[in-house]
C-alpha cells in the first residue's frame, strides 16, 4: 500500500514516517507539510538526523500538484495535523476514495456541540462523525477494518481506555466517576514553537481541569463517567496515568485479575499485576504497561505508554495493519519496524 503523510515534519508525522518506511507491506510514497511551511523542500533527515539514509524524501507543500499526486498514487492518507486542519483536509481525500487515518481529535467525538465545547470550533463536517471508526486498535478492530475514515485514538485515552475497559466491561466498577491523573512529556504538545511548552519553561503542572477534550473521549468509549486531569511534565516523551477506581461492593482481587485476562494475549499490552509501571519502561516502545493494586473497594490502576509510539504513530500503524488484514501489532528493532 502506498502511504502519504500530511504533517510529516511534526513529532507524530515523523515517527509515523519511520514506521511506514520500514514496514514490509507499506511504501512511504510522499511526505507533506503546509503550503506556508518553512520546512518545505527540506529532507526529513535534515530535521531528524537519525533518519539519514533511511528517509531522505523531501517535505513537499500540500498544493494543487501535491493533491494530484496523492489522487494518483496514494492508497492510505495519514493526517498528522492539528484537529481543525484535519477536519478541513479529510473530505477531499475521502472523495478521492482514499482511506484516511486521522491522528487528530477531529473525528473522535459525536456532535458539533462537543466540538464547540471541547475543541473551540464548530465542526464543518458533522455528517462524517458517524462514519468514522474509533482507532483504538485492541478494542475496535472490526470497525477499523471496514472504515474509510479512522479517527485514531488520543494519547491519554489510549492509556486510560486499555487500563479501564476490562474492568468496566466486566461490570466491576461502581457508579462513582473514575478519577484519572495523567502526566505527559512535552512532545505531547507537538513540535511547533510555543513558549508555554518550551522545554526550559515547563514545570510539572496540571492543566485543562474539568474541560480537557480527552474527558469526553474517554467517557464516550468507556461508557462511564471520568474526572480526568492531565499534567505536563518536564521530560520529552511518555504518559503515565494513575487511576482511582471505586469498585462495586465485594469485588475480589481474583475478579479484577480475571477481568484483565481479556488483554493477556495482546502482544502490545503488558499486564504487570501489582508491579508499578514507569515512563522508562515504555519510552521508545509501543507497549501499554498496566499495573494495579487493591485495598477493599478501592483499586489504583497505573498505565504507561509512549505518547508517540503507542499513542499517535504506533496506533495509526496498528490501524493500517488492521485495514490490510494483517495482525495489528508490530515489533520494533532499533526504532524500525522489524
Ligand atoms: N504529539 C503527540 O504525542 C500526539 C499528537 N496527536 C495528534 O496528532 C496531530 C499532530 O500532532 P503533532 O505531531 O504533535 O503536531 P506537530 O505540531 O508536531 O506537527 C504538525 C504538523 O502539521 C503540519 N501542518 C500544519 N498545518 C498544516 C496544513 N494546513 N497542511 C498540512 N500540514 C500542516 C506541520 O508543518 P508546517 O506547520 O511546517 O506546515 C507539522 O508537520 C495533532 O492533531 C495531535 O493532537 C495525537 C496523539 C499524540
Ligand atoms: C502535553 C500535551 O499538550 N498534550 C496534548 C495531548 C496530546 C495530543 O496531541 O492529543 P490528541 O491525542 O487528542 O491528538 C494536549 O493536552 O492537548
Amino acid at each position: 500500500m502506498n502511504v502519504i503523510i500530511v504533517g510529516a515534519s511534526g513529532y507524530s508525522g515523523a515517527e509515523l514516517a519511520r514506521l511506514v518506511a520500514s514496514h514490509p507491506k507499506l511504501i512511504l510514497a510522499g511526505i507533506f507539510v503546509s503550503e506556508q511551511s518553512l520546512d518545505q523542500g527540506k529532507a526529513l533527515s535534515d530535521l531528524y538526523p537519525q533518519y539519514t539514509g533511511l528517509i531522505d524524501l523531501p517535505l513537499q507543500p500540500l498544493n494543487s500538484s501535491a493533491l494530484q499526486f496523492i489522487a494518483q498514487h496514494a492508497d492510505y492518507v495519514c493526517l498528522c495535523t492539528e484537529h481543525k486542519v484535519s477536519v478541513d483536509l479529510a473530505p477531499q481525500f475521502l472523495e478521492m476514495g482514499k482511506r484516511v487515518f486521522d491522528l487528530s481529535g477531529g473525528f473522535r467525538l459525536s456532535s458539533d456541540e462537543d466540538y464547540q465545547r471541547y475543541y473551540g470550533f464548530s465542526h464543518s463536517q458533522p455528517e462524517l462523525l458517524a462514519q468514522a471508526a474509533y482507532g483504538l486498535a485492541e478494542w475496535n478492530a472490526h470497525a477499523i477494518a471496514k472504515a474509510q475514515l479512522v479517527a485514531v485514538a488520543g494519547c491519554y485515552p489510549t492509556a486510560a481506555l486499555n487500563a479501564l475497559k476490562p474492568l468496566v466491561n466486566a461490570g466491576l466498577v461502581s457508579d462513582f466517576p473514575i478519577i484519572i491523573n495523567a502526566v505527559s512529556g512535552v512532545s505531547g504538545a507537538g513540535r511547533k514553537a510555543n513558549i508555554a511548552t518550551g522545554f526550559c519553561e515547563v514545570s510539572l503542572k496540571a492543566y485543562g481541569l474539568f474541560n480537557h477534550r480527552h474527558s469526553p473521549e474517554i467517557a464516550r468509549y468507556l461508557n462511564h463517567d471520568v474526572l480526568f486531569t492531565p499534567h505536563l511534565g518536564n521530560f520529552p516523551r511518555g504518559i503515565l496515568e494513575t487511576i482511582y477506581v471505586h469498585l462495586k461492593e465485594g469485588v475480589s482481587s481474583e475478579q479484577v485479575t480475571d477481568a484483565y485476562q481479556c488483554l493477556a494475549q495482546e502482544p502490545l499490552i503488558r499486564l504487570l499485576g501489582d508491579k508499578i509501571p514507569s515512563i522508562n519502561g515504555v519510552v521508545n516502545q509501543a507497549f501499554v504497561d498496566i499495573g494495579w493494586q487493591q485495598q477493599g473497594n478501592m483499586l489504583i490502576v497505573m498505565s504507561a505508554i509512549d505518547n508517540l509510539l503507542k499513542g499517535a504513530a504506533g496506533q495509526a500503524l496498528q490501524c493500517m495493519n488492521i485495514a490490510m488484514g494483517l495482525p495489528a501489532h508490530f515489533t520494533l528493532v532499533g526504532g524500525q519496524h522489524d
